[in-house]
């Protein structure tokens, strides 16, 4: 595994890790802007200390010898990399991985040569794409970290792809996986010496097996979120998240159909599909796709295109960065929420998007593209409220809710907490619902208006 290392050397530990807000805390505007404050703060750290570091080789040949070896320390110590950048790099390679893989299989889904949709006991439909993803990103982590160092959450489970009946699609995960380790290397990443074999595979699979919890470190993974859009053809997203003790600490989001044209979102993506084919391909290479990530306490999030074929990574080089929106008109505000009305009640949004005065027609997106939307500036606002008793699980949600957060953004229930990822597999304690807002004036709007109409139905 290639390592970007470049960019580390001169740079100065950031200070990760913002004081740990109690689950039952409101988020205000002013926490908000308290948050921005410190990162502001860790900025100005950060270039203190490359001051420091250039004053000290500067003084060097007048200095004593024990004063010198007490400033090389000091140098030393502020030479680090920045916490969890192995971590970072490694998770940004694989779900471009990840999304490459996703591509060809949708594509072949879509050309209909063969069929990849299955079934899971709930009847929901899972895809060749869901399994060959968790065993590669399994499999590439634990070699990139050591087995031992690495607990996986993830959504798929190892038993309906191993039972008898199930060999045809089992087949055509090993295949899928090893076309896809193929290629790592493009991708700075080291893939396996020989094929893996199917025992190799249900074993990458099934060590997804962490239950997560308030204590330790596991990577949360939903291998293909928005399974409906991804076998419709549409928006999907391959998410990957870091949590420590409790805490999302990062999240990396590909977006394989993220148009770039923000207008485009709105349209299925088959129109997206047809233009594509009817002009021709132009000099711009990045015209749909891209990865997004954000580490912990930063207050920077960033985008890169999907990998070119045949071409070898170029990362970070090819990053920028991205930043929520400014907008904190509800008359200009987009909101997005889930397509499904079985997922969340768009009945209960309308009402609430008249009550706070949005006027645009919602956009309904599949999959945390919606998550990706909001970071990325396209859209303002997003809310989910699914029925009743219905558990939110945290890959849904751990790394588009950290993007945004780091993009300048806020993320809470509707109640207006924090989301909590330290319970296990599920967001426990949740309030009624999701809301994410590109700044502090919707998000307090839009939760005055759900405890407004809350209260009005409970009279
Ligand atoms: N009943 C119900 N209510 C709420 N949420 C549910 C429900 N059932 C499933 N899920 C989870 O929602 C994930 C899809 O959420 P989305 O916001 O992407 O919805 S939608 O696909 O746009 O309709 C979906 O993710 P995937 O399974 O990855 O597709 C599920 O984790």
């Amino acid at each position: 595994m290639s390592l970007n290392c470049a960019s580390l050397v001169f740079r100065v530990p950031c200070i990760l890790g913002q004081p740990r807000r109690a689950n039952t805390t409101k988020l205000t505007s002013t926490s908000y802007v308290g948050s921005c404050l410190s990162t502001h703060r860790k900025k100005s750290h950060q270039n203190n200390s490359f001051h420091i570091f250039s004053q000290l080789n500067f003084n060097q040949n007048n200095s004593s010898s024990s004063v010198m070896e007490d400033k090389r320390n000091l140098v030393l110590s502020s030479m680090e990399p920045e916490k969890y950048s192995k971590e970072l790099d490694v998770a940004v390679r694989v779900v471009q991985m990840a999304c490459s893989l996703c591509q060809k299989v949708q594509d072949s889904l879509i050309s209909k040569t063969n069929s990849p949709v299955h079934s899971k006991d709930d009847n929901s439909p899972v895809t060749v794409a869901d399994w060959s993803v968790q065993a590669m990103v399994s499999w590439i982590l634990s070699e990139s970290f050591g087995c031992r160092n690495v607990s996986i959450l993830a959504e798929e489970d190892v038993q309906s792809l191993s039972t008898a009946d199930a060999t045809g699609p089992l087949d055509a995960v090993v295949k899928t996986v090893n076309d896809c380790l193929i290629e790592a290397p493009h991708f700075g990443l080291k893939g396996p010496q020989v094929p893996l074999g199917t025992s190799d595979v249900l074993e990458a699979i099934s060590r997804c097996n962490s239950t997560g919890g308030p204590t330790g470190r596991f990577w949360a993974l939903d291998p293909v979120d928005g399974t409906l859009g991804f076998v419709r053809g549409d928006q999907y997203a391959v998410a990957l998240a870091l949590i420590e003790d409790g805490e999302v600490v990062l999240g990396v989001l590909g977006c394989p159909n993220y148009p770039m044209k923000k207008e485009w979102l709105s349209y299925h993506h088959r129109y997206h599909r047809i233009i594509s084919k009817l002009t021709p391909p132009s000099s711009e290479s990045w015209d749909k796709g891209c990865v997004i990530y954000a580490r912990k306490g930063s207050g920077e999030a960033w985008m890169q295109p999907l990998h070119q074929k045949n071409k070898l990574l170029a990362w970070p080089n090819s990053k920028k960065p991205v930043r929520v929106s400014s907008i904190d008109n509800p008359a200009l505000a987009t909101f997005c929420e889930p397509f499904e009305k079985s997922n969340s009640s768009h009945s209960f949004t309308a009402g609430l998007a008249h009550s706070v005065g949005l006027r645009k027609q919602p956009l309904r997106v599949y999959s945390m593209v919606k998550y990706a939307a909001i970071a990325r500036g396209d859209a303002e606002i997003f809310m989910k409220f699914a029925r009743t008793g219905y558990k939110e699980k945290i890959w849904d949600h751990a790394a588009g809710v950290i993007i945004i957060q780091e993009a300048g953004g806020v993320v809470t229930d509707a109640g207006g907490s924090p989301l909590d990822f330290s319970k296990g597999i599920f967001l426990e304690g949740l309030d009624r619902g999701i809301i994410a807002c590109a700044g502090a004036k919707l998000h307090e709007k839009i939760i005055r208006a759900v405890d407004a109409s809350w209260n009005s139905s409970s009279l």
